[in-house]
């Protein structure tokens, strides 16, 4: 029997509680078919605090080791002054997203049937957002001088080279031919001057190739209408590291709540092993209340099964998540709702 070994990282706050769920959907999809290796890591904010690590080379390495990797969330209480300035997020979440090169940050939306949607008339809601996952203002390249003075100046640069912008493009240009062959490229061209000209030729160069997909183009600002007022238009969004950040969050609202959105930090290449995550943080305001959604994690682990060859899986999973927010109770816990997609899964 094949064997899948994934690193598991529960994190903090509802991070441990969603992945708990998504591994027990996991084990039930992929039950009989696959011999499923489970490693846990400790890390986090809770595991800094305690130890003094956040994320050591040789935890790297072990990690290096998975077929994948499925994360819950990072991140501790933002009050706390010994977790100031994103040292979990940026020394363990992004560290790992550029130690193992998740150029493709893929976040699918979908509007499941029987969800509910906030806007008064969603229409169709069923397309992905290809966020560029290493670089942008994510990189860290930046600094302060005279830092807490009344003159401090802060400066965070957005890094965007021409083959990270051209493997990400040319990824969601393939992910378009398989869907309805729509593509938007979303930026802020009109400002972001140096970026925006560089994401926009390297756009229509790759556009070239693929005549059979429509490209068109909008502003992030004018993106957040269009999402708004008629997200039927986009079918492959495809944009840099923030944009597709802030994005992303806004389309899980409009499918119905961050609680159901799903992503994959992908090396398309296969050198390194594939994160998937809710879009989610650590929800510290929930945190412990058994009342987190865990639909995301576990439709990030049907993402990981796809990822991994096992599509079959993979629609299981789906089809019992359609299946279980069709009929969902209200109120309901977190192990509930795992409990009962388990079952789905099961009896599929
Ligand atoms: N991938 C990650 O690990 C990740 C992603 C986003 C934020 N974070 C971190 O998480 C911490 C909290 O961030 P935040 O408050 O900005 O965003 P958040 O996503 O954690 O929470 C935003 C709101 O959504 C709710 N929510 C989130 N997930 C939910 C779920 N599964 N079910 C029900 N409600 C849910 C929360 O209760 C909160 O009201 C921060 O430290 C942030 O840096 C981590
Ligand atoms: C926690 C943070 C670094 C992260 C990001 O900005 O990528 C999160 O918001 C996400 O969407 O995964
Ligand atoms: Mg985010």
């Amino acid at each position: 029997m094949e064997q899948l070994r994934l690193a598991i990282i529960g994190g903090d706050g509802i991070g441990p509680e969603v992945t708990s769920e998504a591994r027990k959907v996991l084990r039930a999809a992929l039950d009989g078919t696959v011999d499923l290796v489970e490693t846990e890591f400790a890390l986090g904010a809770t595991h800094y605090l305690e130890t003094g690590d956040i994320l050591t080379d040789e935890t790297i390495d072990a990690i290096a080791e998975h077929d994948a990797i499925l994360l819950g969330a990072v991140g501790g209480d933002p009050r706390d002054p010994r977790l100031a300035g994103g040292i979990i997020e940026r020394g363990l979440l992004l560290r790992l997203r550029f130690a193992f090169d998740h150029y493709v940050n893929l976040r699918p939306t979908a509007l499941h049937p029987a969800v509910t949607s906030p806007l008064r008339d969603p229409g169709e809601v069923d397309f992905v957002v290809v966020r560029e996952g290493t670089e942008g203002p994510y990189v860290g390249n930046g600094g302060s001088l005279r830092t807490g003075t009344p003159h401090e100046i802060a400066n965070e640069t957005s890094v965007n080279t021409a083959f990270g912008v051209e493997r990400v493009v040319r990824y969601a240009f393939d992910l378009a031919e398989t869907r309805s062959k729509r593509l938007t490229l979303v930026h802020k061209t009109n400002v972001l001057v140096h970026a925006g000209g560089l994401w926009r030729r390297i756009t229509d160069a790759v556009a070239a190739e693929h005549p059979d997909v429509t490209v068109d183009y909008l502003h992030v600002d004018a993106a957040t209408i269009f999402l708004v007022d008629r997200p039927s238009r986009f079918d492959v969004i495809v944009t840099d590291n923030l944009f597709g950040d802030i994005l992303t969050d806004l389309a899980g609202a409009i499918a119905g709540g961050i609680g159901l959105a799903a992503s994959g930090n992908i090396n398309p290449d296969g050198t390194f092993p594939s994160m998937f995550e809710p879009v989610h943080g650590s929800a510290p305001d929930i945190a412990g209340t058994g009342t987190a959604d865990p639909t995301a994690a576990i439709l990030s682990a049907a993402l990981l099964a796809e990822h991994l060859g096992h599509a079959d899986a993979a629609r299981r999973i789906r089809d019992a998540v359609d299946q279980d927010v069709a009929q969902r109770p209200a109120p309901t816990t977190t192990s509930e709702t795992g409990d009962r997609i388990v079952a789905l899964v099961a009896a599929a």
